[in-house]
């Protein structure tokens, strides 16, 4: 078998960062280390990855072997596959309306406590059919791919009951099945209390763990279980009930967690083991030392601070230099972050969270793939891992954050396929 032949080589790279060597989340200085290649060269057998590394050694090993196709870099940028680990991807409608309310200067949390907000995005999806939220949501994961993501985290929680949760949970899972890109699913019931449970969330809570939790568990469409833990939303008693179920149940932790108000979510992803913890704008020095200590992934959302126009923005840099390790998303999602493009959120991960452009890279890489379980599949490009890489019309990692609102992606291969080519998609 050793001869058989290799599928594809990715030739003439000028700069290839690999992200190898390290198995746990980056953290402090090993955030910058991204492991850069200088003319390299990827051989692919198998959607996997068979030899990395400089031009000469992997001809040098592949020396003999068959190449049915070779796939000329120019020169150019390779990082491995974009990874986005928290979207909102399927859902109905959309809420451009709320621009002006944003304008006028009214907070997100108020816009929700009248009813707007997820609640109307909720109203949107409950009437949307199964089969426009997954053309819709196609759209959007066409989006992400162009932009360089492959594979993409996405939370339920349009829903809030269980019919429509699942509705959700399972164009998430046809999207994994059918597209190029890998959707990672999170089910997310309690991202807010519905209308009709207004004044009643410890019924909605128990709704979500005695009827939700196990039926989503039961049918096998979530991985990970999501709580907005927020000042009128789910307190840190109702969040802690909810996650505890769920790791009862089998699911790993997730927590939206102090992104308005300082609540002690932090505090509660490390005292559960979350996987990660999202948002974090108001995280506390305890809280974000909670997380290191249980080895918590911090998911900052630079997107979503510029979009709801708050001044400050998450800690990513004391968190980096304290030890928690930092992923980075989109949090694609119709009110807070509508955009898809990861390569946005490299350059506000730049100027607004004083990240470094190879900090950037290994928070939507290698942790990245952490936070979302993955990360001994993808997030490098190392021997045995799958081969999803992407060629920028760039020369140098920083010119992506640097040269912002413009999509760089070239090529973007995915397990080993050209799946787009010049900026296309391919239909492959
Ligand atoms: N903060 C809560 N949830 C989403 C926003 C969802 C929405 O506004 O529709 C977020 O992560 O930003
Ligand atoms: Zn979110």
């Amino acid at each position: 078998m050793e001869n058989k032949a290799i599928d594809l080589l990715v030739h003439h790279i000028g700069v290839l960062v690999t992200m190898r060597g390290k198995d746990e989340p980056r953290t402090g200085r090993d955030m910058a280390e991204v492991g850069v290649v200088e003319h390299g060269a990827v051989a692919i057998r198998d959607g996997k990855i068979f030899a990395v590394g400089q031009e000469e050694e992997v001809r040098a090993q592949i020396a003999g072997i068959a190449v049915k196709q070779e796939l000329d870099a120019q020169g150019r940028l390779v990082t491995p596959g974009l990874i986005d680990p928290h979207t909102h991807l399927v859902h109905g409608g959309s809420r451009e309306h709320e621009l002006s309310l944003k304008l006028k200067g009214v907070p997100y949390l108020e816009i929700l406590a009248q009813g707007g907000g997820i609640l109307s995005t909720v109203r949107a999806t409950r009437t949307a059919s199964e089969e426009a939220l997954y053309e819709k949501a196609k759209k959007s994961l066409d989006q992400m791919l162009l932009y360089g993501a492959t594979t993409v985290e996405a939370k339920s929680g349009y829903g809030l009951r269980l019919v429509d949760e699942l509705k959700q949970l399972r164009v998430a899972k046809r999207l994994d099945e059918n597209h190029p890109v890998d959707v990672v699913s999170t089910f997310m019931g309690a991202h807010a209390v519905p209308e009709e449970y207004k004044g009643r969330s410890t019924e909605y809570v128990d709704l979500v763990i005695h009827e939700m939790l196990p039926e989503v568990k039961r049918q096998g469409l979530a991985e990970f279980c999501d709580v907005f833990c927020e000042h009128g939303v789910f307190s840190v008693e109702e969040s802690r009930r909810i996650l505890s179920a769920a790791k009862a149940n089998g699911f790993g932790l997730k927590i939206h967690a102090d992104e308005i108000e300082p609540m002690g979510g932090a505090q509660l992803a490390g005292e559960l083991g979350c996987i990660s913890a999202e948002h974090l704008l108001a995280a506390t020095d305890e809280g974000l030392e909670a997380m290191r200590e249980a080895g918590v992934i911090a998911v900052c959302l630079p997107a979503t601070s510029f979009n709801l126009r708050l001044t400050s923005h998450a800690r990513a840099r004391a968190m980096i230099d304290m030890g928690v390790p930092v992923a980075l998303s989109t949090d694609y999602n119709p009110g807070s972050s509508p955009t898809e493009s990861l390569q946005l959120v490299m350059t506000l991960g730049c100027l607004n969270l004083g990240m470094t452009p190879q900090e950037v890279l290994t928070a939507m890489t290698i942790n990245a793939a952490h936070a979302i379980g993955r990360a001994d599949t993808i997030g490098s490009l190392e021997v045995g891992k799958q081969a999803d890489l992407v060629i920028y019309d760039a020369h140098n990692l920083a010119y992506l954050p640097y040269h912002f609102g413009v999509n760089h992606v070239d090529t973007v291969v995915k397990n080993g396929k050209v799946v787009v080519t010049g900026g296309q998609l391919t239909g492959d």
